[in-house]
């Protein structure tokens, strides 16, 4: 019988060594097959917050556009980037780091503070309070509809940014960075996608900084290391199939078994995955 982590290995379509030049041609082919399959879509949306996984598939996304119009004379192929601060962002220089490397077709940026207090105070006035945490993930699914907006204006697609290191343990809010049409970095690591943009050339501060969702009010720009309780070398070598301690690895699973809910689409009668 196969281990836990053989399966969610295998689930998660992890290797356990890439070639960068091989990984980043694959997704980029797979970004602009998409594209050409459906004529109708001519945009990829995605929010960029300056750290490590926007920044990687902000440039897959750029690159994969870019060659589509070199290689179908369309000039109407785009990538979108959009800044989404909540207030004024602690690490913006890096955000401004992240679009000058990406060099997306268009910048947006829409703070989304005054939309998510409006909605905060409103149950506020009802007397039911918002804890910050929770108001964290309202940001993040704020993002999410703005994203959205722009994909319905633009004949856009919106890109997430989950990874195999993301989804293991559901680290995500679900419906706001959790929603997306396609996940360009699907089955890396955390460690595979610095590799990537190393190999893309990217700034090595943008892919050497702590991880961060940085959603809280209270607690600006905490490690997502922190907020799990364990680390994305130990998860990143749990998923290359390595032997890691004995605490990490029952924390690890903990998180997967906890998150199963997050990797389906709403739970159906029919649905069997969640059952003991
Ligand atoms: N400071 C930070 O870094 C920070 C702040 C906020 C959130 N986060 C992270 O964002 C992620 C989102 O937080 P979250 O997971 O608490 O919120 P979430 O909204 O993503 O998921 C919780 C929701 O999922 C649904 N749910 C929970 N268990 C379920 C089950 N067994 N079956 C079906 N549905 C179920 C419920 O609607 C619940 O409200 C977390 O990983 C969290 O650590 C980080
Ligand atoms: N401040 C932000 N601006 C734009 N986009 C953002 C911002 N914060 C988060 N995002 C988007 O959400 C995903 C997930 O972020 P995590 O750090 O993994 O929580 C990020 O890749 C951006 O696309
Ligand atoms: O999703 P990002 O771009 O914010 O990267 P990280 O998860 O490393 O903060
Ligand atoms: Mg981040």
């Amino acid at each position: 019988m196969k281990s836990l982590q053989e399966e969610i290995i295998k689930k998660l379509g992890v290797k356990a060594s890439i070639n960068p030049e091989e990984e980043i041609r694959r997704r980029i082919d797979f970004l602009k097959k998409y594209l050409l399959t459906h004529p109708f879509l001519e945009t990829y949306v995605l929010g960029i917050s300056g750290g490590q996984d926007s920044t990687l598939a902000g440039r897959l996304a750029q690159m994969a556009v870019t060659e589509l119009r070199e290689e179908t004379g369309r000039k109407d192929y785009r990538f979108i980037a959009i800044r989404l601060p909540y207030g004024e962002q602690a690490d913006e220089t890096d955000s401004q780091k992240a679009l000058d490397f990406i060099q997306p077709d268009e910048r947006l940026a829409i703070n989304i503070k005054t939309s998510v207090d409006s909605l905060v105070a409103e149950f506020t006035n009802e007397g039911f309070s918002i804890g910050d945490f929770n108001k964290g993930n309202i940001k993040a699914r704020q993002r999410m509809i703005v994203q959205y907006a722009v994909a319905g204006e633009r004949k856009g697609a919106v890109i997430g940014t989950d990874h195999a290191a993301e989804s293991i343990t559901g680290f995500y809010t679900k419906f706001g960075d959790g929603a997306a049409d396609l996940l360009p970095l699907s089955g890396l690591n955390k460690r595979q996608g610095r590799q990537l943009l190393e190999h893309l050339s990217a700034p090595s501060d943008l892919y050497e900084k702590i991880p961060t969702a940085d959603l809280e009010d209270n607690k600006p720009l905490v490690a997502d290391e922190e907020a799990l309780g364990v680390t994305y070398e130990a998860i990143d070598d749990y998923l290359e199939g390595k032997e890691i301690s004995k605490e990490a690895k029952v924390k690890i699973e903990q998180l997967y078994q906890q998150s199963e809910h997050k990797r389906h689409l709403p739970i159906t009668l029919w649905d069997s995955f969640w059952k003991k």
